[in-house]
């Protein structure tokens, strides 16, 4: 379904990026690891059209970013590192706005539905008064409105409390085998990693996680 060629990305003088390459099937959920600054967020953005690799090539269900990066952008969801939405609204108007945005269109009952199977109920309550993890589950949402066959997560559990973090997991793993879609993710944690993703993709050129990953994956 994915299949990522020898991609090159730098910043100015620094490469990020050097000869990348990867592949994914549709229904895996691959976990991304890497140290600090090796370059999983710039991938990432790659993967979601965001950013453009500076050489190599990028195939989705056998078409090329190049050329296809519209059409892909329809079938990927992505959320960024940092929580993106409007702090004003209601979790419910945050659903209404993004669904706006969408070329998905989904009912109220839908997009209710949606986020009581990420197990965020308080479907009338400002953002502003969430918890973290009830504010990162509010992203993932969003990010599911199209119906994405290819997500991308960056960090989605970064600094939430144990249940939000198990909840998100298991939603996570259900959603991807219900609906067949493949999820890359990032995190730092390799207790989640082992539990959640069905394979890991190292980035960068730190023996320190192939070490580690050896470790866990006995
Ligand atoms: N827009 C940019 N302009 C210049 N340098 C950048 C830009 N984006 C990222 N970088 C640099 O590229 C390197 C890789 O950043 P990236 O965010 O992709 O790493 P990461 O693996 O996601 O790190 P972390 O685990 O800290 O999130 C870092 O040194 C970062 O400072």
């Amino acid at each position: 379904m994915l299949e990522v060629n020898s991609v090159n990305k730098s910043y100015g003088k620094r490469h990020v990026l050097t000869d990348f390459s990867m592949s994914a099937e549709q229904g895996e959920i691959i976990g991304l690891v890497g140290e600090n600054g090796a370059g999983k967020s710039t991938l990432l953005k790659i993967l979601a059209t965001l950013s453009k690799p500076d050489s190599g090539e990028l195939y989705l269900n056998g078409k090329p970013y190049k050329k296809y990066f519209k059409a892909h952008r329809t079938v990927i969801g992505y959320v960024p590192q940092d929580i993106a939405i409007w702090e004003d609204l209601t979790v419910i108007e945050n659903m209404k706005f993004f669904q706006k945005l969408s070329p998905a269109k989904k009912s109220v009952h839908e997009l209710k539905t949606l986020l009581n199977d990420i197990q965020l109920d308080r479907h009338d309550t400002k953002v502003s008064k969430l918890s973290g993890g009830m504010k990162r589950k509010l992203n993932l949402a969003i990010s599911l409105i199209n119906n994405p066959e290819f997500l991308l997560l960056d960090e989605p559990t970064a600094g939430i409390d144990l249940k939000s973090r198990i909840e998100i997991g298991e939603f996570l793993k259900t959603h991807a085998k219900n609906n067949d879609t493949l999820i890359i993710y990032t995190s730092h944690d390799m207790n989640e990693i082992k539990d959640l993703c069905d394979r890991v993709v190292i980035i960068g050129k730190d023996s320190f996680y192939k070490d580690l990953l050896a470790e866990y994956i006995k």
